[in-house]
């Protein structure tokens, strides 16, 4: 077998680069299977024979730090001047990376990532490049909101374009309408997301180092290998292409994160991803990075990274993909799929259901979220009802002096499920179940004539998010069914235990 990507291979060892040209190459799988990624030649232990005493996988490759691009290693943010660069906000979020490359590829040759810049792709199949009508086809899933298309042109506008005309000597005038385009912002924000790992500095002594000889876990910035210890941030995700990112971004996510550390790196974002597949993983040393394996690797067989076995919406939005395979519970679909329930629905059930007054609603629900209550409630294939939705749900029907006290105890109310609780969650399923414009049958049938990819992929995501609905809203309904059963059953009960007790009484009379 010979790489597909000769060249890259040249450019990359000339930089000091490693690659265990015995074991890995790169190939093009077929689309389905991520397309061109990196393949074992041979059969790979989990364990390096040669280090086995160290416990340490198999080392495919390695990348010195400095081969890696960011606005660490990139010259420009100095070039510029870090006041400047401060100044225009480019050390916020992604724009300052996204401007370094921008730069480093205008540099053409002459930059040390030109190698690396002739094998990135220039086009995507991620929504963000999808026409209106393509779109409309995600309408009921979070992904089209996500988009932020509009913050991100903002973005380019505020930070980008100011820093760029400030210094004709360093952006070129007539590089401006090829390399400092919105479209090329898009492209580099695109090739960050889906590309991109969060790479800290190196702390001697920090958290990170491991038993394992100091590797530590590098995860990919758009979510690629994101085993991190619990209670550890979530990757930094592309502020250009979500609203909500944005959000994260700039609130809780944002102070942990340090967006230095979002880090293309050459080769390591060649590995493609499918779910719970990963066998090879990213670590750190002081100096550089290294691909091991973590799993036995038999020759011919891809080589898996993980991008955080994400729900097909998310892998969508990102990388331009879907996950596919056979569900526990019967048909086909990703079973890390989410269905996502936004707090309004439920409020806005639970106030019709029982006439609520919108200044108690107001109250009740900044409280919620005051004491960290979440505003989306996420739903999954095992298809159990979030306690935290019963919680709210419950929180909007307390009497006043049962709120009054919750209030003061600062505590919300107990997760416990009712007819009340079920009639509500029902009507909230079936509301958002007629956000999507198809129903589960109609998807069924289309799926079998889908021509364009986009359609196909959209339907697929549409798809895995109503069968969890379709899933939840069953199981509501049979122990709603049970509910109003057991409470006719007791009302009928009830009515010979009277009359007996009357007769009693009429006896004793
Ligand atoms: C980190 S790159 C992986 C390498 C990429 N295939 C390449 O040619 O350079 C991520 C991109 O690979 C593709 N990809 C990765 N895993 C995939 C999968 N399981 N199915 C389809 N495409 C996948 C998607 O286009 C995604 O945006």
């Amino acid at each position: 077998m010979a790489t597909v990507v000769p060249k890259f291979f040249d450019w990359f060892q000339a930089h000091q680069g490693t690659i265990d040209t015995f074991s890995v190459d790169v190939i093009n799988f077929p689309p389905s299977e991520g397309g061109r990624g990196a393949v074992a030649i041979k059969d790979i232990p989990k364990i390096n024979k040669l280090r086995w005493c160290t416990k340490e996988g198999h080392v495919l490759f390695t990348i010195p730090r400095d081969l890696t691009l960011s606005t660490r290693t990139s010259s420009l943010p100095t070039r510029l001047g870090m006041e400047a660069w401060k100044n225009a906000k480019l050390h916020e979020g992604w724009a300052g990376l996204i401007l370094c490359m921008m730069w480093e590829a205008a540099q053409g040759s002459s930059s040390k990532w030109s190698g690396y810049f002739d094998i990135l792709p220039s086009s995507f199949d991620t929504p963000m490049f999808w026409t209106e009508e393509e779109l409309a086809e995600l309408r009921g899933t979070s992904v089209v909101e996500k988009l932020g298309r509009a913050d991100a042109e903002k973005d380019y506008k505020e930070k980008l374009i100011p820093a760029i005309n400030s210094r004709p000597e360093l952006f070129l005038p007539r590089d401006i309408p090829t390399h400092y385009s919105v479209e090329m912002y898009h492209v580099m924000g695109s090739r960050i997301l889906s590309r991109s790992f969060n790479v800290e500095k190196w702390t001697p002594d920090g958290e990170e180092e491991e038993d394992d000889g100091g590797a530590a876990d590098v995860s990919m910035g758009s979510g690629m290998d994101v085993d991190l210890p619990d209670g550890a941030s979530a990757p930094p995700t592309h502020s250009p292409l979500g609203t909500d990112d944005l959000e994260h971004e700039e609130g809780e996510e944002q102070e942990q994160e340090d967006s230095s550390d979002i880090t293309m790196v050459p080769m390591a974002d060649i590995l493609n991803a499918r779910y719970r597949s990963e066998n090879a993983k990213l670590f750190y040393e002081e100096t550089y990075l290294k691909m091991i394996s973590t799993k036995p690797i038999k020759a011919g067989e891809q080589i898996w990274n993980t991008y955080g076995d994400l729900p097909n919406a998310e892998l969508l939005r990102r990388y331009g993909h879907v996950d596919v395979f056979q569900l526990p519970s019967g048909g086909k679909g990703n079973p890390g799929d989410v269905a996502e329930i936004r707090a309004d629905v439920i409020v806005s059930v639970t106030a019709e259901q029982h006439s609520l007054s919108t200044d108690a609603i107001h109250e009740r629900i900044d409280w919620w979220l005051e004491e960290g209550g979440d505003d989306i409630f996420d739903l999954y294939f095992d298809l159990e009802i979030p306690p935290s939705i019963i919680s709210i749900i419950r929180l909007l029907l307390l009497l006043d002096e049962e709120w009054e006290k919750t209030r003061e105890k600062a505590k919300p109310p107990k997760p416990k499920m009712d007819a009340v609780v079920l009639t509500v969650l029902h009507e909230v399923l079936q509301r958002k179940l007629k956000e999507y414009p198809t129903s589960i049958q109609d998807d069924e049938q289309l799926l079998i004539t889908a021509s364009s990819l986009n359609l196909r992929h959209a339907i697929i995501v549409r798809l895995g998010e109503k069968k969890i609905l379709d899933g939840i809203l069953t199981k509501t309904a049979a122990a709603l069914a049970t509910e109003n059963k057991m409470k006719r059953k007791t009302t009928h009960e009830d009515r010979p235990a009277a009359a007996s007790t009357l007769k009693k009484t009429k006896r004793q009379a």
